[in-house]
């Protein structure tokens, strides 16, 4: 089938290939060029306006114009190679025929300086360096995201000339914007630091611009309009030349946006820079998503376990006082007992009993009441201290203390502590027949239990048994510590 290179086609096939191509029309004698061929030429320049190239032989050079060079190429075969230099940017290339027609032909661009290298194809080297870096984003942890966007913006900048690159981000609340990220060439100069907490109305126009177009692209920036006096300011304050910003939206929202700027020289910006911007826009804002979805699962995550642990203390506290409560005590018992038994070693239990408890809530009322116990409660968990001693709530105006490794002995000093250091607290208790101030009775029982034992019968027997000691405190007439003989069982 015979080749046409018809002008649709020929723009079609010059703007969507990665190669550096560039289609000449014999009618106008002019030469077009794609952005690889642009990028190709403009290594190290801004524009590639006026395509000065000149022949290239071992001993001469022809300065002649691209026109003449394609024409001239145009009388050999396909396929034929031209060395050449590409004046403005001083780079050896080569343009190979690779196709004509009556209407022109079309030339293959080949950096000779750069052959080998990947920069002879920004595309490919952008493309190459944006998929590592989302591959990066993916698998790396919450310290390394802003790294990897950073490096995204690098690569952005490196394939578009761009001098500057950055992201800025919106608030919770919408309300102001702050530069989150930032990449520089070197020798030029960073603003991140200063530019935090902008509002919309600093720079209207640009914002506007952004809202309703979803970019701005400025080749100059005197081109600005009137309107823009503010960004035209700022701009000239930052040394931008040309810049080019692409929003950032979740859903319809826009959260913030990328940008790029030209302070060297001036920049033309392409279809491909807009493309590629956007491109590293989208994956900045999937990375940040996931981070922002991620911190908010282990925020409600740590929330969750702090409610929990909430629950669980709770589950297990005494509302009034903050001792362990009756709940607690049974689980305490029953594994200080199995542990008493394979350890060989007493266990003691103190069963503790406000005196005339009651008389004192009708003397002074049932929120003083209140007071009084939390004030024993206080007394009885400030003197059993040892690693192991637990405090308990019993339940009404009964306490119960559990002591591991101590015997009948050590029990009985702990106990005439207590009854010493509440009576210290000098509680009035007027309703009291025995005493001017709120006393306690103690009942307590010690054991050593066998290996054999079953720990439940224990703690009932144990109980038990204080409790016995407890009622005799109280009939002896009270305020004092009474306990039962020590046995094995
Ligand atoms: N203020 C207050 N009182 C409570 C609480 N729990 C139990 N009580 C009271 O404690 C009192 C216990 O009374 P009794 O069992 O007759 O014992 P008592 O008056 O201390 O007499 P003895 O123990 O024989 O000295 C009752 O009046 C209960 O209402 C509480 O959480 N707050």
């Amino acid at each position: 089938m015979a080749w046409h290179l018809s002008a649709q086609r020929t723009d079609y096939l010059i703007k969507n290939s990665s190669m550096a191509l560039l289609w000449f029309d014999r009618e106008q004698q002019q030469l077009s060029l794609n952005s690889s061929a642009e990028h190709c030429l403009t290594l190290g320049l801004t524009s590639p306006d006026n395509v000065s190239l000149a022949l290239l032989q071992q001993h001469w050079q022809a300065l002649l114009s691209a026109p003449t060079i394609a024409t001239f190429l145009m009388q050999g075969d396909v396929g034929d190679t031209l060395p050449i230099l590409h004046i403005q940017s001083q780079r050896r290339c080569s343009l190979q025929l690779t196709t004509q027609d009556a209407g022109g032909c079309l030339l293959l661009l080949t950096d000779a300086d750069n052959e080998q290298s990947d920069k002879a194809n920004p595309t490919q080297q952008f493309d190459r360096a944006l998929s590592e870096i989302s591959t990066q984003l993916i698998r790396c942890s919450a310290e390394q995201v802003d790294q990897h966007i950073v490096a995204a913006l690098e690569a952005f900048a490196q394939c578009s000339y761009s001098d500057r690159c950055y992201v800025f981000l919106f608030d919770d609340d919408g309300e102001v914007i702050n530069n989150s990220h930032e990449w520089a060439a070197v020798g030029v100069s960073r603003h991140a630091h200063e530019l935090k907490g902008l509002q919309e109305s600093d720079l209207p126009w640009f914002f506007q611009c952004l809202r309703e177009q979803q970019q701005m692209v400025l080749n100059h920036i005197d081109s600005l309009p009137r309107a823009a006096q503010a960004e035209h300011d700022e701009f000239k304050r930052e040394q931008i030349r040309s810049i080019l910003c692409v929003g950032i939206f979740a859903s319809d929202r826009m959260i913030g946006f990328v940008g790029a700027d030209a302070v060297k020289q001036q920049r033309d910006w392409t279809h491909d820079d807009i493309r590629r911007l956007r491109l590293v826009g989208n994956v900045i804002f999937n990375t940040l998503q996931r981070h922002w979805d991620q911190q908010a699962l282990d925020t409600a995550r740590e929330h969750m376990q702090a409610l929990n642990q909430r629950l669980q203390r709770q589950a297990h506290q005494d509302g009034l006082t903050g001792l362990a409560n009756r709940r607690a005590l049974d689980r305490c018992l029953l594994l200080e007992l199995r542990r008493a038994a394979r350890q060989q070693q007493a266990l003691s239990l103190l069963l503790i009993d406000i005196d005339y408890f009651k008389a004192y809530n009708d003397y002074f009322g049932h929120l003083h009441g209140d007071q009084a116990l939390k004030t024993v409660a206080r007394v009885l968990q400030e003197h059993a201290q040892r690693s192991g001693d637990m405090v308990s709530r019993y339940g009404g105006e009964e306490f119960v203390i559990v002591l591991p490794a101590t015997d009948q002995q050590q029990a009985e000093q702990l106990g005439q502590r207590l009854l010493a250091n509440l009576r210290a607290e000098q509680i009035a208790h007027p309703a009291s027949p025995t005493a001017q101030v709120l006393t306690i009775s103690i009942g307590a029982h010690s054991i050593t239990p066998e290996a054999k034992s079953a720990p439940q019968q224990l703690a009932t027997r144990l109980l038990k048994a204080a409790d016995d000691a407890l009622y005799y405190a109280k009939k002896q007439g009270r305020d004092r510590y009474c306990c039962s003989r020590s046995i094995s069982y």
